[in-house]
């Protein structure tokens, strides 16, 4: 569903991507972790054409970035680093008018925005401004406004930055439970381990490279890795991080 080849990114004389490659496949939740600085952000804009590919190929469900952008960015639900929400719009109005851009029919378009308020308990707050929901709420109505036109790959670049552990944790299970149910394909950016769940596939990024990709509890057999800690000190060359919550093939155990 995505595919990811050979692209490198440089700016000036600084070199961000180096001959990234990677595939998700349909319905996976593919979690792209690395440490700050190690080009996720960069990847992001890459994919969303924020950027131009300057080498590489990006396909999205078989649609190239490059030369068919406008098949590939309508079949993607991208929710960025920093919110974009307008906090002074109702939390209905924010939805509607993303609706409207992604060229959806009012009568399709109100019908899934009043399931989505009903999923996330704000259907009695649909006309607060979004400036009075908290933190959570406002990640979680962004993510569901990505969702709106039903694409076949939600893209989201640190989405719990900010957020209190409880509140991150909600909203990762949510992700995996939505995508689940949807069987949208994920690609999550982060640098915090305990992100990934068991079944994710992985995808290691630093420094530009990739340095292994698959999904996690085959990357901890390969890598003799006993949790993702491990692993992911030992591919990013980490100094060892007291023990953290994050998949480990105790999990695997019977
Ligand atoms: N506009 C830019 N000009 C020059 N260098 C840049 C620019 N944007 C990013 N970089 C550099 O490219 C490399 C990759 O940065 P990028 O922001 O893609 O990483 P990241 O993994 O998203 O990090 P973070 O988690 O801190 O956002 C870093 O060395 C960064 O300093």
């Amino acid at each position: 569903m995505l595919s990811v080849r050979e692209v490198s990114h440089t700016y000036g004389r600084r070199t961000a991507l180096e001959a990234a490659t990677f595939d998700v496949p349909a319905g996976a939740f593919a979690v792209l972790l690395g440490p700050n600085g190690a080009g996720k952000s960069t990847l992001y804009a890459l994919l969303t054409r924020l950027l131009p590919l300057q080498t590489g190929r990006i396909e999205v469900a078989g649609h190239g970035i490059g030369d068919a952008p406008l098949a590939a960015l309508a079949r993607m639900g991208v929710v960025f680093q920093s919110p974009t929400l307008d906090l002074d719009l109702g939390v209905q109005q924010n939805l509607a008018y993303f609706a409207r851009l992604r060229g959806l029919p009012a009568r399709t378009a109100r019908a899934r925005i009043d399931s989505e308020l009903e999923r996330l308990g704000l259907a009695e707050r649909r006309t607060e401004k979004v400036r009075q929901l908290n933190g959570g709420h406002r990640r979680r109505l962004e993510i569901a406004r990505a969702l709106l036109h039903e694409p076949d790959v939600l893209l989201l670049d640190e989405p719990t930055v900010g957020l209190d552990i409880p509140t991150r944790r909600r909203i990762v299970d949510d992700v995996h439970a939505l995508a689940a149910d949807k069987g949208v394909t994920v690609l999550w950016a982060t640098h915090l381990i305990d992100e990934v769940r068991a079944g994710d596939r992985v995808i290691v990024l630093h420094e530009g490279r990739v340095r292994a990709s698959g999904e996690i509890m085959a990357l901890l057999d390969e890598h003799d890795a006993d949790d993702i800690s491990a692993l992911f000190d030992d591919l990013t060359g980490r100094e060892r991080q007291p023990p953290m919550r994050g998949v480990s093939r105790r999990e695997a155990a019977p």
